[in-house]
């Protein structure tokens, strides 16, 4: 082929990409139109280059698409951007594990530190309060210092705060080791996301920002197992399970050492020689010339459009197309957290006893296969995220998360309906006033933390049962009476339940928490994050994914602070009818507002916000669109005019 037909079609495809590459200008074009436009673009400079190829001397320019093609299939991602992502995960791990391992350290701790229920409650939720408020500061951080800076001060503070929790001899210390870790959950769960979707290829990024919560996932897995394997050490066994969580933040600060900040962070900052580097390494044997282009220009628009004065929140609130951004990711953040997740994962060994499962040891244990359940279809979302897309996995997960609700709903309801009548009152020891004497159904015993059931089976029926006060150093017996003891327990023969009641119903219970697990764990779980990662300019990425980490956190805390008084007004099943009615709403929003970003350049995200809000279930056939952006020839790095500014 003629070198000049070669460059014409250089030409012709450069001109194509870069046309297609840019950001749309106008935010009331319709999307419809361009995609027309696109894709007839795209058929233009097809026919043209085969009539160039027939005019070169026959089928050249075929052979030559055909061949840039291949090699656009070939090229395969480097194995540092895995490096990157998996070292990036261990902030998702540390996230998982340090707020999974409190309930079992809890147990131990409150025993050797005698914590009344106001401490309890202190410690597990000050790490989530302080991870709100440390996810909405991380916005600046992120801004100001980079990615890498914040997922090291992330690490920092985590190896910090677990070396304080196993050294801490008093409460008062654990709270401040509580707190530090929180603010390192809440700065890795903003930024891990963001940087590993910034350095990740377009075809591989869901993918690859789903892996931070399969290590979310992974990390409370991981508690539960530790847990577990402590909880056979009465005595500081909680130092181990708290303060494990500082080899991995060890590792995390170390290797961060040594990778690179985010090329888009630094291509914004100015520093486009050190960026063009790093990309090139990220990218391998592909070209970057493109891509790089594309988030410069990107860049420059942005600034000329929303120009750069004032706080970036007021700017996103007053540019439309990110705030709708921000509706869609904090919203997707918000109903992530009612549709209660971490309530079923905090009660699940409750739910498991409620299913016949008595010994607590065991419930422990079978609490870790709730975690490992979760986990394990975490990883079925990494593989489907990039087949089906964000917008079908969500929307699919959360219709049968709904589904799962009302089922766990109907299993508490058919326990309460059954409930077995309180058929023995025993007197209270001197000086004991309890309420508990006064309930006549198990399910009103069961819904007072005060209070536990006590009785004896004949064979499936059960005879003699009493509400009793629960001890409160350990809620396995009572505090009087024939539940007072395991020796009571043999010698009267008597079972103890806390939280639940026995009936012939429990397994629908169970049911509902396997469905609603294995529905929820490859959609709702990840794509929250996933898509936040996605959704924003470079500009605003920083600020929108620290409101909507920020608005996941605090919907965190309010729902697993609320449940128990939820429970004692609307009862159990009542409870999880409203997280179901929570879900239902969610559904909604997700099918009106959530477009799909699968296989998009980040770049390109932002025009899918051009349209109103709530407008994307009419947009459902484009979906399976797909362009290809080939680049005929092209070197990986060289010196632009305008890079000279930071040469090394
Ligand atoms: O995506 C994660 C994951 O689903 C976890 O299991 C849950 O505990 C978190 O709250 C959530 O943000």
């Amino acid at each position: 082929m003629s070198r000049k037909a070669s460059e014409n079609v250089e030409y012709t495809l450069r001109s194509l990409s870069s046309l297609m590459g840019e950001r749309r200008r106008k935010q009331q074009e319709p999307d419809a139109a361009s995609t027309a436009g696109e894709r007839s673009l795209l058929a233009a400079a097809e026919s043209s280059a085969s009539l160039q190829g027939a005019g070169a001397g026959g089928g050249g320019v075929g052979d030559l698409e055909r061949a840039a093609r291949r090699q656009f299939q070939q090229d395969e991602t480097p194995a540092f951007v895995y490096v990157v992502a998996v070292f990036s995960a261990l902030g998702g791990f540390l996230f998982g594990y340090d707020t999974g391992v409190v309930s079992g350290a809890m147990l131990l701790l409150k025993r050797q530190l005698s914590l009344d229920a106001m401490w309890q409650e202190l410690l597990v939720s000050s790490t989530v309060g302080a991870a709100a408020v440390s996810a909405l500061a991380g916005g600046a951080l992120n801004g100001v210092f980079g990615r890498r800076a914040a997922i090291l001060l992330a690490s920092a503070l985590f190896t910090a705060g677990s070396a304080v929790l196993a050294a801490a001899n008093n409460k008062e210390t654990l709270l401040a080791g509580r707190l530090v870790v929180g603010l390192g959950i809440g700065i890795a769960s903003m930024t891990v996301p963001v940087y590993i979707a910034e350095v990740s290829p377009p075809n591989l990024r869901g993918r690859l920002v789903t892996i931070n919560t399969l290590f979310i996932t992974g990390g409370q897995f991981f508690a539960s197992v530790v847990d577990g394997a402590f909880s056979y050490l009465q005595k500081d066994g909680w130092r181990y399970m708290l303060g494990l969580a500082a080899i991995p933040a060890v590792i995390q600060f170390f290797g961060f050492l040594f990778l690179p900040e985010s090329p888009r962070w630094l291509i914004q900052k100015g520093q486009t020689q050190k960026a063009r580097r790093i990309l090139s390494q990220m990218r391998g044997n592909q070209t970057i010339d493109e891509e790089y282009d594309s988030i410069k220009n990107n860049i420059e628009e942005e600034e000329k459009e929303v120009g750069s004065a004032g706080p970036v929140i007021f700017r996103m609130l007053s540019y439309p197309p990110t705030r709708r951004a921000l509706i869609v990711g904090c919203g997707l953040q918000m109903f992530q957290q009612l549709s209660g997740i971490n309530t079923i994962m905090y009660y699940s060994a409750t739910i498991l006893q409620m299913s016949g499962v008595e010994d607590d040891r065991l419930a422990i244990w079978l609490a870790s296969v709730t975690a490992f359940t979760n986990f394990i279809f975490t990883l079925v979302g990494v593989w489907l995220v990039e087949k089906v897309g964000r917008r079908k996995l969500t929307f699919g997960s959360l219709a049968g998360t709904t589904v799962a609700l009302i089922i766990l709903a109907l299993g508490f309801l058919l326990s309460a309906q059954v409930s077995p009548p309180i058929t023995f009152k025993p007197i209270s020891p001197l000086g004991q006033n309890t309420t508990c004497t006064r309930y006549s159904y198990c399910n009103e015993c069961m819904l007072d933390p005060d209070c536990g059931f006590c009785y004896q089976m004949n064979k499936s029926t059960v005879i003699d049962s009493s509400c009793v006060p629960v001890n409160k150093a350990s809620t396995n017996e009572a505090s009087w009476g024939r539940c007072e003891n395991e020796t009571k327990f043999k010698t009267e023969e008597v079972f103890w339940a806390y939280n639940f009641c026995p009936t012939p119903y429990s397994w629908t219970a169970l049911l509902g928490l396997i469905l609603y697990l294995i529905f929820f764990a490859p959609g709702m779980g990840p794509m929250p994050w996933t898509v936040n990662s996605e959704i924003y300019p470079l500009w605003a990425r920083s600020t929108g994914n620290a409101c909507s980490s920020g608005i996941n956190w605090i919907f965190n805390v309010l729902v697993s602070l609320t449940f128990l008084h939820t429970a004692e007004y609307l009862t159990y099943y009542g409870a999880f009818f409203l997280y179901a009615g929570f879900a239902s709403v969610g559904l909604l929003f997700i099918y009106g507002c959530l477009p799909e970003t699968k296989g998009k350049k980040l770049e390109e995200i932002e025009s899918l916000f051009d349209n109103r809000l709530c407008t994307c279930g009419a947009s459902d056939s484009d979906e399976g669109r797909y362009i290809e952006y080939i680049r005929v020839k092209g070197s990986n790095y060289h010196l632009s005019d305008n890079d000279a500014s930071d040469v090394e």
